[in-house]
Parts: C-alpha cells; structure tokens; sequence
C-alpha cells in the first residue's frame, strides 16, 4: 500500500507545481492521473516513481515512511517499481524476448552478466511475460524498432514484469497510439493489478480511455488533487473541476 500525505513541490523560483496532493493506492488497483498539460502529472508521477525530489511531504509504503529509511530500502523499492515513459526506452536492433530479458540483468550474478548466458528457466520465464502482453508470436521475430509503438509499449511492460516490478508508473503510456492499441495497453496493466495484485498509476490526457479502463480516477488541476474516484464516466461538473 502507497500512502502519500501532503506532497508538495515548490521550485526555488518560488513556483509550486505540486500542493498537498494526498492519497492512498491499495494493491489491485489501477489509477489512472487525468489533468490538462501543466497539471503537474509527469512531476507527480516523477516523485512517486522517486526519480524527482519533493519539498514536503509524507511518503509510505507498506507502513514503512520513506524520508526515514535507508538509501538501501530506496534501491530495494527501485528495484520493485518501474518507470516507463511515453516513448519505451528498449534496445531497437534487440527482438521482444532479448529485451525482456534485460530486465533480468541487474539479478543475474557477475560471470552471468559477462557471459551473457541464459538460463531455460529465464527464458520460459520471458515468454511467460510476452505471453501475458499478447506477444508470444512476437518475441524472437523483429528488432524492437520494427514493432509498432503499441507493441513497444507492451514489451517494456513485460520487462517491468522480468524485473520483478510490483508497482509500475507509467507517463502518458498511450500517447500517439491507436485506439485499439492503446486500449489493449490499458487492459494489460487492468490484467495485472487484477491478477497479480500490482499496482499501476498512469499520467494520461484521454478521459474516455481512463473511464473505461482504470479502477480509480485522480483528477489534478494546477498542482492539485481535486478528484479521487473509482472509474467511472465523470459528470460535467466533476469534469470542470479537472479542465
Ligand atoms: N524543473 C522545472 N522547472 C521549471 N518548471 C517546471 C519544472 N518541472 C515542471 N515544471 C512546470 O510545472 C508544470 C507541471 O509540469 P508537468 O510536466 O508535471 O505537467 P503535465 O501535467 O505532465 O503536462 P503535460 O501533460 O503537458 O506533459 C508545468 O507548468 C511545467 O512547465
């Protein structure tokens, strides 16, 4: 469980582009963050994933309050959580299943890492995870910069998985996609917080694909958290509230 307790974020210009965003993410739950562009989704996101500082704030996971723990714990919970931003970051000459594989990397022991050797158990392990994306009949055909961006998205979610990622944090995952393609992305982490108890927070600007999709919606506008609700479809004064 993620609790977070008046997250602020002030820049030293005196600017604040987060304040007092506080909530609670249980496992199981998919949320997606709605906001107009400068909302501060991305920062928001940022400071979840713990790749941005904040200036204040109370910062919780599974009981244990972040600004007190180890930079040990922090590895460990970097570890855990994956990031993935709009344009996937996969090796492009790589095809689908090398690709997931290097979300193993950092776990396999030295001579491992050198030799580069793969275990039959990983690579079961890695189809494993392209099959849960829909992308068994992908995983050895084409160099990741051949496949659609869909496709590219859905691979960089079955290395979060490799990873052993519990919670993962996703900015704008379907910006430029296709409807279908960008549905079947949002189904996916659906599927995971379901079936696996996961959590996923996504930044997205397309409220109809949120409504229809995640579990929660949070609604941010100027920095602020102005709406938590299971999905559903927002009234229009709820919808004012966010745009
Ligand atoms: N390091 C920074 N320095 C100055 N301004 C910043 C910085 N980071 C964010 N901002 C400002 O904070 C506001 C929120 O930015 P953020 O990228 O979080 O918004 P967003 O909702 O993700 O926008 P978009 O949907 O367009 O990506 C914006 O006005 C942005 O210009």
């Amino acid at each position: 469980m993620i609790i977070v307790r008046n997250l602020s974020k002030t820049l030293t210009d005196g600017q604040t582009i987060l304040s007092k965003v506080s909530f609670q993410v249980d496992r199981g739950e998919f949320v997606v963050v709605i906001g107009a562009s400068g909302s501060g989704k991305s920062t928001l996101l940022g400071c979840i994933a713990l790749q941005q500082k904040w200036t204040e704030g109370q910062f919780i996971i599974d009981g244990k309050e972040l600004s007190n723990t180890k930079w040990s714990d922090k590895l460990q919970l970097r570890k855990e959580w994956a990031f993935l931003e709009e344009r996937p970051a996969l090796h492009p000459k790589k095809n689908a299943l090398k690709n997931v594989f290097s979300g193993r990397f950092y776990q396999l022991p030295l001579w491992r890492k050198l030799t580069g050797t793969i275990s039959t158990g990983e690579h079961i392990r890695a189809m494993d995870y392209l099959e849960r994306v829909g992308l068994l009949d992908k995983a050895k055909m084409l160099p990741a910069e051949k496949l659609s961006g869909g496709e590219q998205q859905r691979v960089a979610i079955a290395r979060a998985l490799a990873q052993g990622a519990q919670v993962i944090l996703a900015d704008e995952p379907t910006k430029g996609l296709d409807p279908e393609s960008a549905t079947k992305v949002l189904q996916d982490f659906r599927a995971l917080c379901k079936d696996q108890n996961m959590i996923v927070i996504a930044a997205m600007q397309n409220l109809e694909m949120a409504e229809r999709n995640a579990s929660r919606i949070w609604g941010l506008a100027d920095g602020k958290l102005v709406l938590d609700i299971p999905a559903r479809k927002l009234t229009q004064s709820e919808k004012n509230k966010i745009f």
